[in-house]
């Protein structure tokens, strides 16, 4: 830390404070075998100078005696130094680590790349704000690239740094540069990242790292540190909708019942209004009880007990949630599962379901399709094996409260762990709740009968909320007719959400005579074109070909 040492000595106050009002970003570097992301952190260490002195020392020692570079140094012998000192721990399979500028500080998760090693890159993703992904220059997207993305956008990254190393080796080519960033565009658009930023670098040479390179004249954005620094991500956790999960309900006297908790997201105030999760009953705010008195305003991260102006059935494992926004409070979550362990998954087995409201039971009732993170395809798979990854539907021994995984990551994520060998098998990334007749369904397939009703064909439609995008070919049909659908498919559709008709070729909207919510939703179309599919979207979504979180295709 030479470069702070100064402002250590002379004012020790001014430097703490500093780093106190310092944010925090939390990052994950990603890349094939020999990207060069070794060397790029390596830099980043290097040149924010958060390398202990004798590190460097050594590390100059070091490249002349190994000799990569000709004598320079090789900043990824600098990792291979530290990799010593991780692995002194026992169980240790992400690395991360810390440095901090004048204007930020950075935790760094360095996950290996490797297929077998999916599990350390969702662990170290899981708590990150960004991905820096790295391609180089000379070989554009290869495999690892898609599936480290794709990882990312699992465990709810929004914002990708597509660093574009080597560029040194490609005689800085503004062209060449273009079309990996236009690949890398048309393959990511599917996985709603929020922002990304394509940045022409060379590690080893510390183009665009740091400084401003003089080689890529051509290129008008931020440097990577710029850009790290700079980077707005919002998923601060105090403004989101108010979650407390209720860890104890405080009796000490007839007089006084609080329920005392950490708050996991939003911000409270006495007069506040909320609701329970399981019962639905809804109270005030009365007081914000703490060891230090009560206070006007607590917020996510803070132990608190609440009390409420009405006496409501609250027990331990409850929660106390916004009353305009309450969560999923289901017994049949669906959930991105990412398998862990050596011992593939047993649907059907109890696990131990631990949550952001505590621990209970459950078992996987279904696998809808596995998805292989390499093409990101889907398909049909009877279970899960270590680092595979697939959508799941859950039944838990009581229900549970959950949000969406994307609008929170504390309360939409749980882990299933053995009940004798004590390991954490898998984590869970929940999507929503598992209508009740998919249970029937049972599989992602859907089937497309007919059943002639006064001169409308009436096509009904069997599938899950997890079905895939297929395309229900109609060629055959005479219009017009009604496509009916189990209100079930539609998972968490509500009056007023959006519908999108597809016309396959035509790519348009197609006409919605009747719309009709009581056990089914049914469309009416006035015409047939050579094939239809179905998205649907909920308000305010973009509606995406490949359709994400918020749609279901049929
Ligand atoms: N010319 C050039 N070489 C680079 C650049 N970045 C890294 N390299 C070289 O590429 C090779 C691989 O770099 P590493 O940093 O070890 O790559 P890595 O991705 O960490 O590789 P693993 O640790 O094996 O996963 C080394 O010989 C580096 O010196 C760059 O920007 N330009």
């Amino acid at each position: 830390m030479a470069h702070q040492s100064e402002l250590i000595e002379k004012d020790i106050h001014a430097y703490l404070k500093s780093h106190e009002h310092k944010s925090l970003l939390r990052f994950i570097t990603c890349g094939s075998v020999d990207d060069g992301k070794s060397t790029l952190i390596g830099r980043l260490l290097w040149d924010s100078k958060m390398v202990f002195e004798d590190q460097l020392t050594a590390l100059e020692a070091d490249s002349k005696k190994v000799g990569t570079q000709g004598g320079a140094i090789d900043y990824a012998l600098l990792l291979d130094g530290l990799q010593a000192e991780r692995e002194q721990g026992i169980t240790i399979d992400v690395a991360y680590r810390f440095f901090s500028t004048d204007r930020r500080k950075f935790i760094v998760a360095d996950t290996p790349g490797h297929e077998q090693y999916t599990r350390n890159m969702v662990t170290g993703a899981s708590t990150a704000q960004v991905a820096v992904i790295l391609v180089d220059a000379r070989k554009g997207l290869l495999t690892q690239t898609r599936r480290h993305s794709f990882l990312a956008s699992l465990v709810g990254i929004r914002h990708i740094a597509l660093a574009i190393n080597k560029m040194d080796l490609i005689g800085y080519d503004e062209e060449k540069f273009n079309a990996i960033v236009r690949d890398y565009r048309e393959f990511a658009a599917p996985l709603g990242f929020s922002s990304i930023t394509p940045l022409p670098i060379s590690a080893l040479e510390g183009d665009n790292i740091i400084e401003k390179s003089a080689n890529t004249p051509w290129y008008a954005g931020p440097t990577l540190m710029d850009y790290l620094e700079t980077v707005q991500v919002t998923d601060d956790r105090a403004d989101l909708a108010f979650r407390m999960p209720v860890q104890w309900v405080n009796r000490p006297n007839l007089d006084f019942r609080g329920f005392a908790g950490t708050i996991a997201a939003g911000t409270i105030h006495p007069g506040d209004e909320i609701r329970v999760a399981s019962s639905g009953r809804t109270s005030r705010v009365a007081r914000i009880v703490t060891m230090n008195g009560d206070l006007e305003e607590a917020l996510a991260g803070q132990a608190v007990t609440i009390t409420l102006t009405d006496e409501v059935d609250i027990s331990r494992g409850d929660m106390l949630t916004a009353a305009g926004a309450p969560p999923v409070h289901t017994r049949h979550p669906e959930a991105n599962l990412v398998w862990l362990h050596d011992e593939p998954l047993q649907p059907g087995q109890v696990y131990l379901v631990k949550t952001a409201n505590g621990l209970t039971s459950g078992r996987v009732t279904a696998v809808h399709y596995g998805v292989d993170v390499n093409t990101l395809e889907q398909h049909q798979v009877p279970t899960l094996g270590l680092n595979e990854i697939g959508l799941a539907r859950l039944e838990l021994d009581r229900a549970v409260s959950f949000d969406p995984y994307r609008e929170n990551r504390d309360t939409g994520s749980f882990i299933l762990i053995d009940r004798f060998s004590n390991a954490t098998v898998a984590a869970g990334m929940v999507i929503g709740s598992a209508p009740q007749e998919q249970e029937q369904a049972g599989s992602a397939h859907f089937e497309a009968s007919l059943a002639g009703a006064e001169g409308i064909r009436r096509i009904k439609v069997d599938a899950t909320a997890t079905t895939n995008l297929n395309v229900v070919d109609l060629t055959a049909e005479p219009a017009p007719f009604v496509l009916d659908l189990p209100a079930a498919i539609l998972g968490y559709l509500e009056k007023g959400n959006r519908i999108l008709f597809r016309l396959k070729g035509l790519d348009q909207v197609g006409a919605v005579a009747e719309l009709a919510y009581e056990n089914h939703l049914a469309f009416e179309f006035d015409r047939t074109e050579a094939g239809i599919s179905l998205l649907v979207f909920k308000r305010g979504s973009t509606p995406q070909k490949n359709y994400g979180d918020d749609g279901v295709g049929i």
